[in-house]
């Protein structure tokens, strides 16, 4: 039988590819899309995610900046930042590391990111044009699920999509962008009651609250596809939120962590930059 589990690293691969060679086609027009990236105070995991991405970013091509600031660094001060990246030519997309320290309004400094600019996706105008179907820039691990989901061969149409977490960086755009693939769509969260029974209809369920192994084999109908966005640590070992070990006997289609939903992140802000890029000129 061939395997049920989605290798995310393997298709990031291939799609990393192909936007290696857009980047060449553009450095041949003496064009190279560049990503700023600013991170706040000294988070371990996300000056991993955030070298991680410098690091995607040289390999295919892309200029890229990274700015460390530190944790006292005022809301004033970071804002000044970002009006220098909104208005430095070589910076097509710039990303403010989340989460931010709680005395700094998460919310202003991410409207401050010109929304031309905002390759997360989580400016209040790209939310917005999300919502009513315009063209925007998608958040990217939204955008790496549904990739993930059509890469399986499978489509979403007509299809129940059981999302459990509300969030607006994860459950709620991913939530959308289902229902423009024409799929219906359940919002499970904190407070759903019978939550089993909801998930149980799933012909593909996403699981993006941060609680590890919630998803039970139990609650997971034959066959569904399981997509599992959760990254927890537990005793310095990252797992799901999907019992990935269960579950994968009845999912036909799964994707583990680490290796799933998480390197498509990343390809999905190259691919963002890229696009942030090409409008620029
Ligand atoms: N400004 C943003 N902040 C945050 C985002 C985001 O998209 N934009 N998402 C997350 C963190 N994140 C990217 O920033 C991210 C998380 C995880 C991975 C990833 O590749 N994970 C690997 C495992 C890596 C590890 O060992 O820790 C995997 O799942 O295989 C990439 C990006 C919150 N903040
Ligand atoms: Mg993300």
């Amino acid at each position: 039988m061939m395997s049920n589990i989605i290798d995310g690293k393997q298709v990031s691969l291939e799609i990393r590819d192909s936007l290696t060679e857009e980047v060449k086609k553009l450095q041949k027009q003496d064009i190279q899309p560049g990503l700023a990236v600013v991170i706040v105070g000294s988070d371990p995991a996300s000056q991993t995610y955030v070298r991680a991405k410098a690091k995607a970013c040289n390999n295919i091509g892309i200029y890229s900046e990274v700015y460390e600031l530190p944790e006292e660094i005022t809301e004033q001060q970071l804002l000044e930042k970002i009006d220098e990246l909104n208005s430095d030519m070589r910076i097509h997309g710039i990303l403010v590391q989340l989460p931010l320290p709680k005395d700094i309004n998460e919310q202003a400094v991410i409207e401050r990111i010109s929304a031309d600019k905002d390759v997360d996706g989580f400016h209040i105008l790209n939310a917005g044009k999300l919502l009513v179907g315009q063209d925007s820039y998608l958040p990217c691990t939204p955008a790496g699920c549904i990739e993930l989901i059509k890469r399986t061969g499978e489509t979403l149409e007509g299809k129940h999509v059981v999302v459990i977490g509300r969030s607006n960086i994860v459950g709620k755009p991913v939530a959308l962008l289902s229902l423009y693939e024409n799929a219906t769509v359940t919002i499970c969260h904190s407070r759903t009651q019978n939550l089993a029974e909801i998930v149980k209809q799933g012909d593909i369920v996403i699981a993006a609250v941060g609680r590890p192994k919630m998803i039970t084999a139990d609650m997971v109908k034959d066959g569904a596809i399981v997509i599992d966005v959760g990254i927890n640590r537990v005793d310095g070992k990252l797992v799901g939120d999907v019992d990935f070990e269960q579950v994968k006997d009845k999912a036909s289609f799964i994707t583990p962590v680490p290796g799933g939903v998480g390197p498509m992140t990343i390809t999905m802000l190259l691919q963002n930059t890229i696009v942030a890029c090409k409008k620029s000129v």
